[in-house]
């Protein structure tokens, strides 16, 4: 099967980013959009980010033979019960949320009749809203799929080629499986950025100022992704808890290794540690994924 009529909800940097790609390597395929903010809509419709901008969620997902919901994970329970009984026979359900098994149940309790697939490209930027996405995010990112047991064959492998044809690496992995690995090596890292720039912060009185005046290299780094949207990370976090909890307890057992070994004098504990983490970085470059998001189009370069 193809998808031949591909509907989004949610117009921000992901729904904007999946309609610019869909019409730049799948032009074939008429892309219709909803976004919930009339704002948001008619920014849609002045970036041409999908074919057509519907003004209801009804008219935007009626012919539609896959729906990909790009809302706030969040939201995803309540959009799959908003489609109930509005869809095609047949049509396949997806998303793009940053977690899994939260968004797995909620799509499948929704929308029994449907098929349900979800889909996390790991793919993204601090920014968000209709004027943050471009067609080239998905370049040579991966893109996870965790399908249900038994979900057809038919119907994933036409959502793999869809991805693929956007530029991705899709792989397929277990819902709980996906949120672990998640919660390490993108959840827990957003969750340090908010707290060292939040405690930076709070230091102001005490450093008069110089927070903000010196911060440079690697405080910078962290004030990146320290931006990033409010409302999809609250929800990411309420929506992995336990793996987030389970992570952050391994993390805060391993930094306070490190403050001992501060504490003692142990350099050669730090140097051991710093050894590995450099070559991990090394490693990462060589198989060419340093960052492997494209600068261009990017508003920040
Ligand atoms: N930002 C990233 O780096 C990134 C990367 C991968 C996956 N994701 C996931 O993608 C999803 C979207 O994130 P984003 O970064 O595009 O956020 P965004 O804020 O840029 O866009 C979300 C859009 O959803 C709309 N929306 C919210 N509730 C709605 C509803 N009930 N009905 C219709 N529209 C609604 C909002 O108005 C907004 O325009 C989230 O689930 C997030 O976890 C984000
Ligand atoms: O590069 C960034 O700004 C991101 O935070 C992108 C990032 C990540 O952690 O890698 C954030 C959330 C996602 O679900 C996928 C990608």
């Amino acid at each position: 099967m193809v998808f031949e009529r591909v509907a989004i909800v949610g117009l921000g940097l992901l729904g904007g980013s999946l309609g610019l790609a869909l019409g730049e390597h799948c032009p074939e395929i008429a892309t219709s959009g909803f976004d919930a903010d009339p704002d948001t809509r008619a920014r849609a419709a002045e970036r041409k980010l999908v074919g057509t901008v519907a003004s209801t969620l009804d008219e935007a997902v009626a012919d539609a033979d896959l729906v990909v919901l790009c809302v706030p994970v969040g939201a995803m329970g309540a959009v799959a019960r908003e489609l109930s009984g509005k869809l095609k026979p047949g049509a396949v359900v997806s998303d793009v949320g940053s977690c899994k098994a939260s968004v797995q149940r909620a799509l499948s309790q929704a929308l029994p009749e449907q098929i349900v697939i979800p889909a996390h490209p790991v793919a993204g930027t601090e920014q968000s809203g209709p004027d943050a996405g471009f067609a080239a995010l998905f370049q040579q990112r991966w893109c996870i799929l965790t399908p249900p047991e038994g979900a057809p064959e038919e119907q994933l492998s036409a959502l793999t080629q869809l991805w693929e044809r956007l530029g991705a690496h899709v792989e397929t992995m277990d819902a709980q499986h996906h949120d672990l690995v998640l919660a390490v090596t993108s959840h827990l890292p957003h969750l340090i950025a908010y707290t060292i720039v939040g405690t930076a912060s709070d230091l102001e009185d005490v450093t008069q100022g110089e927070v903000i005046k010196y911060s440079a290299g690697g405080f910078r780094d962290f004030t990146r992704i320290a931006a990033s949207d409010p409302t999809m990370w609250r929800d990411v976090f309420l929506n992995n808890k336990d793996a987030v909890l389970e992570m952050l307890q391994v993390f805060s057992e391993d930094l306070t290794r490190l403050q001992r070994a501060i504490r003692r004098d142990d350099g050669e504990a730090l140097f051991d540690l710093f050894s590995r983490t450099r070559a991990i970085r090394r490693s990462i470059i060589e198989q060419g994924q340093d960052d492997a998001r494209p600068d261009f189009g990017r508003k920040d370069h």
